[in-house]
């Protein structure tokens, strides 16, 4: 039986990664994924980008096993530990905070790690709280605890700060680093957000015309400068890649 363990600031070794081969979503006969290959390794943290359209989030509903219609023509090795989370909180607001954490859990005796996880994201003291009493910041703050309590080995995530204003957004982007920076899980995270993507994540991609057109690591130190020259440079390849 899958063990949920404890959330803790120590960092773990990263756990399993992601491979795709062959996969292709076409909606009534218009080709959205074209055959596209995809490998994220074990701990490693990919950015999707690519215009409105592109089929960003039709391949993050695929590797998340949302979608029965996806065509698979090479295999997908996705770990059973996965967490999705999505640009609204889709939090369960007749619960409270901590069941609503409760609910990222595989086994339902975790109090004490939702506790944790909570704390963890910087919400020790709402846990009786009504999702409804919190800022968009905060529920989302919620989303990522319910994720990341039950230490999935991939934690996809479809443009999770889209809707958040900019401060917000930048003490979200914290928050994750220091998250991934604890619990190593893959990381695929669908944004908008050229400076989003080059200041998080080790590698990133672009999907364009159903397929992947760029795919470059960022050579940057962890902690990331946005007048960096790498940055700037790195920024520019993707609007590039992006046509724009
Ligand atoms: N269930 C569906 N039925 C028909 N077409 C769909 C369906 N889901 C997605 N599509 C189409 O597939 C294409 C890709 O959609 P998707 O939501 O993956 O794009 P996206 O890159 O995530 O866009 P955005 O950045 O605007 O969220 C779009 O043209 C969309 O209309």
């Amino acid at each position: 039986m899958a063990q949920d363990l404890p959330l803790t600031n120590a960092k773990r070794a990263p756990k399993g990664g992601v491979e795709v081969r062959g996969l292709s979503r076409r909606f009534s006969g218009r080709t959205i994924i074209d055959n596209v290959d995809l490998t994220i390794a074990p701990g490693e943290f990919v950015a999707l980008l690519g215009h409105s359209g592109s089929g960003k989030s039709t391949m993050l509903r695929a590797l998340a096993g949302l979608d029965p219609d996806v065509e698979i023509a090479g295999g997908l090795t996705v770990p059973d530990a996965t967490s999705v989370i999505f640009q609204d909180a889709r939090l369960l607001p007749w619960q409270r905070v901590l069941t609503n954490v409760r609910l990222g859990l595989r086994r339902q005796d975790g109090g004490n790690l939702a506790v944790a996880a909570l704390g963890e994201v910087g919400l020790t003291g709402r846990e009786t709280a009504w999702p409804g009493d919190l800022s968009g910041g905060e529920q989302q703050r919620v989303a990522l605890a319910r994720a990341l309590v039950r230490e999935p080995e991939l934690l996809l995530a479809d443009e999770p700060f889209g809707a958040l204003d900019a401060l917000t957004k930048i003490s979200m982007h914290k928050l994750l680093r220091e998250l991934c920076a604890a619990h190593s899980p893959a990381v695929l995270l669908v944004t908008h957000d050229v400076d989003e993507a080059v200041l998080l994540a080790d590698r990133t991609i672009v999907l364009h015309g159903g397929r992947i057109v760029l795919d470059e690591t960022v050579k940057l130190p962890n902690i990331r400068d946005r007048a960096d020259p790498e940055f700037v440079g790195h920024r520019k390849r993707l609007l590039d890649g992006l046509g724009v």
